[in-house]
């Protein structure tokens, strides 16, 4: 079978019910009646779509499903604006208490007995420090009510099964020291919250921290490159209160556990399908879960950013691309998801092209790519021909290598995704039945 490297765009026209069930020439009667049966029934199973979403932690998983959301369940999106409104402020928050926590670094490097180490930092940054130190109360106690801990790190974190929503919700317009109502209602309201006001006060001092070129300093020299990190807001303190969609996207939660979604389209593709999507944690300790999301699985959505030039949180000895291409190997491997379909999609395309652009070479991370050229359509045939000969050589059964190149954060960029899973389901479902007629590519 051969390599389908496509890479359509998102105003696809295409009709995944099309292709396969072309009357072939000289049909008999008895084989047009079992071609329109097959065609009901393959609208049926494309009427009700099973996805897991996997990679590795950070590649995008939950971002393609908000995606979906917002462009298929407006109304569901639209009604949950405020919460992921706080979710940035979250977001926000943690950045400015990394700042904080390096400032103090600092200090304690310059303030004990032994030191001879001088800081360019003056009483002024002092001062606004701790101006801003009010502000670790609110993440400290946000994170307590979303996940009954005090947080993992700077990352925003929540329990498996989604109930942080209602929690959130509940605790917009409430002080933090409230007792959250574990099952309360999301109001809806437009009350400015605690977090909004308290924001909103301290919003010079915020930009005031972040434009100092000493503090901006001190930051690279303690190695810290908040610009590059997920879920970074303070380049938008100023207009925090009023955020859109995009924001909405690039806001950063880390999934704890497996979450399961399940929706009706309300409008746009296919009105009506019923989705069910599995959204996993990535990280590596966390993979052993997904196992049991294996079964009756009809597509899997693997998202594998090319950030060769980072490495894993959980450990930093192992670059992204490689874990990625070792779980991809595992994955497709498994004779669990021998006749799942999978679709690759290569995420973060807009933070590949940064990178090359800004003259991050390739080779110095991954040697064997050796004197290729430094672009993106060579760094990304490298690693797609990877992915595919493991594809090829691992997949159980031969299947179709079908990969994308996405931007998780584009509201515009998830229908042609869709129209792909749909399509290997039906092909999936009609393989089984043995009708596949003129659609064999
Ligand atoms: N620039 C850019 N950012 C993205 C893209 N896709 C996702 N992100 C951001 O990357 C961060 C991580 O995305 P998530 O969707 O939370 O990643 P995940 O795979 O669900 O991670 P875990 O829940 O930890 O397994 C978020 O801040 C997203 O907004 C993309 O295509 N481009
Ligand atoms: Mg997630």
């Amino acid at each position: 079978m051969p390599d389908r490297r496509v890479q359509r765009t998102s105003n696809s026209s295409f009709d995944p019910l099309s292709i396969p069930l072309q009357p072939p020439a000289n049909e008999s009667e008895d084989e047009k009646a079992a071609r329109l049966e097959a065609a009901r029934e393959a609208t049926r199973v494309s009427r009700s779509i099973d996805i897991l979403l996997l990679g590795q932690s950070e590649s995008g998983k939950s971002s393609v499903l908000r995606n979906f959301r917002l462009a298929f369940t407006p109304k569901y999106f639209e009604s949950e604006r405020l919460l992921w409104t706080t979710v940035i402020q979250l977001n926000l928050i943690s950045s400015i208490k990394k700042i904080l926590t390096v400032l103090q670094e600092e200090w304690d490097e310059t303030d004990s007995a032994e030191s001879k180490h001088e800081t360019p930092l003056t009483s002024e940054h002092r001062r606004l420090a701790l101006s801003l130190s009010p502000l670790l109360a609110f993440e400290t106690s946000i994170s307590q009510l979303m996940d009954g801990t005090t947080g993992h790190g700077y990352t925003v974190t929540v329990r498996p099964g989604g109930g942080w929503k209602d929690k959130l919700a509940t605790f917009a317009g409430r002080p933090p020291s409230a007792t959250p109502d574990p099952i309360g209602e999301y109001t809806g309201t437009n009350d400015p919250s605690q977090v909004t006001q308290i924001l909103a006060a301290c919003k010079t001092e915020i930009v005031t921290l972040w434009d100092d070129v000493v503090v901006r300093a001190v930051l690279e020299a303690h190695g810290v490159y908040l610009q590059d990190e997920s879920g970074f807001f303070l380049d938008d303190t100023a207009r925090i209160a009023g955020l859109d969609y995009g924001d909405i996207m690039r806001a950063r939660i880390r999934t704890l556990g497996v979450e399961e979604h399940r929706f009706v389209t309300e409008s746009g593709f296919r009105a009506g399908t019923e989705f069910y999507i599995t959204d996993v944690c990535g990280s590596s300790s966390q993979r052993s879960t997904w196992v049991p999301y294996f079964d009756d699985v009809q597509a899997i959505l693997f998202l594998a950013p090319l950030a060769f030039w980072q490495s894993l949180d959980e450990d930093s000895k192992v670059n992204r691309v490689q874990d990625s291409l070792e779980l991809w190997r595992e994955i497709v491997s498994s004779p669990l998801l021998a006749k799942t379909a999978f679709i690759l999609l290569f995420n973060k395309k807009d933070v590949l092209q940064a990178h090359i652009d800004a003259g991050v070479m390739v080779r110095k991370y991954v040697p064997s790519f050796g004197d290729r050229p430094n672009d993106v359509v060579s760094v990304t045939k490298y690693f797609r021909d990877k992915f595919s000969a493991y594809h090829r050589k691992f997949s159980p059964e031969p299947r179709p290598f079908i990969f994308y190149e996405t931007e998780a954060i584009d509201t515009k960029s998830t229908a042609t995704i869709l129209g792909e899973v749909q399509e290997q389901i039906i092909r999936n479902h009609l393989k089984d039945l043995d009708v596949i007629y003129n659609g064999a590519r």
